[in-house]
């Protein structure tokens, strides 16, 4: 089901009113209703769209509340500054949200939105939800990109997400899911750990082909030489889809997630993958994932999320 935001939710303190080097996000966010817009832009523009849904999460035995997470994560960037260049607009086009259980038809719902803003050359910066949200943005992605193009997927989570799915889909299968439709697809996940993936998981991996580099070699090695692994991929690929799963951050940066990592990834370890992943310009579309505001008691984990999609916004920027 679509939701408008409520205006309300982009507020926050205000230090000037009509100087614009003092002003912050809320200021400066225009709330639109996607089914109503179609002004395609000529300049840089970033459509924020929230995934409600923790159904993936339940399907896959984990602690709901991811539903909870965009609104609380836009009220987090509400009260960022304001640095952006004045030419680029930043639209916030609502909640995409999953009822009744029907998740693969609120997955279709997101990939029609996000299809919608890359044709309106609006950069979609998704904010889930459980994991389950990257299906949804690979559908929109799909349906964007022409039948022969080569889409890559760089996922950073501390997890495959490759499970079976022949009985049901999950947020635990979202990328053996993908792999088996579209040919045209690779995969390759950043921050895996070696304690959170059974050895099922990891032989999936191998079979599919599919580049992972541990959260270890990251943590513990040279991190360019594990970058440059990132490069390669993505220089095979026409399109980079970014997905990251939230569980990536180590659980004393991030407890508020469904499946926490004692030895997770830095904010600073991952922001410079990002910002890599960025740097190469092949980066259409963004989402991040698994955010539980209902475990989050300090809000730390928000507002992490929060300053990851600023971190976004700006390298697009810049
Ligand atoms: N999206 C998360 N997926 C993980 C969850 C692991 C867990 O709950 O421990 C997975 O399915 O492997
Ligand atoms: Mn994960
Ligand atoms: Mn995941």
């Amino acid at each position: 089901m679509y939701h408008l935001t409520d205006q309300n939710i982009w507020s926050g303190r205000i230090d000037s009113e009509t100087v614009k080097e003092m002003f912050r996000l809320h200021q400066v966010v225009q709330v639109k209703n996607l089914t109503s817009f179609h002004e395609k832009q000529s300049d840089l523009a970033i459509g924020i769209i929230g995934f409600k849904s923790d159904e993936g999460v339940r399907r896959n035995q984990g602690r709901a509340g991811a539903y909870e997470a965009p609104d609380e994560i836009r009220k987090s960037l509400a009260s960022l500054p304001y640095r952006f260049p004045d030419h680029m607009n930043i639209f916030d086009f609502g909640n995409v949200s999953c009822e009744d259980m029907k998740l693969e038809k609120a997955q279709e719902e997101l990939g029609e939105a996000v299809s919608k803003l890359l044709k309106l050359n609006i950069f979609p910066l998704i904010i889930g939800g459980g994991h389950e949200v990257a299906y949804g943005h690979f559908l929109g992605v799909q349906s964007h990109v022409q039948s022969k193009d080569k889409i890559g997927i760089v996922n950073i989570d501390a997890h495959f997400d490759m499970r079976p799915y022949d009985e049901m889909t999950s947020s635990g299968t979202m990328f053996r899911q993908i792999l088996d439709q579209n040919e045209n697809c690779g995969y390759f996940c950043a921050g895996i750990q070696k304690a959170g993936n059974t050895q099922y998981l990891f032989d999936i991996a191998k079979s599919y082909g599919c580049d992972y580099i541990l959260e270890e070699e990251i943590s513990n090695g040279e991190i360019k030489e594990e970058v440059n692994k990132i490069h390669q991929f993505i220089d095979a690929n026409d399109h980079i889809m970014l997905t990251l799963c939230s569980d990536v951050f180590g659980n004393s940066y991030a407890p508020g997630v469904s499946a926490p990592s004692p030895f997770g990834l830095s904010p600073k370890t991952v922001r410079y993958l990002i910002k890599e992943i960025l740097s190469s310009k092949k980066v259409f579309s963004f989402d991040i994932a698994e955010i539980n505001p209902l475990l989050d008691k300090t809000g730390e984990t928000v507002k992490l999320a929060a300053y990851i999609i600023y971190e976004v916004m700006y390298n697009i920027a810049y």
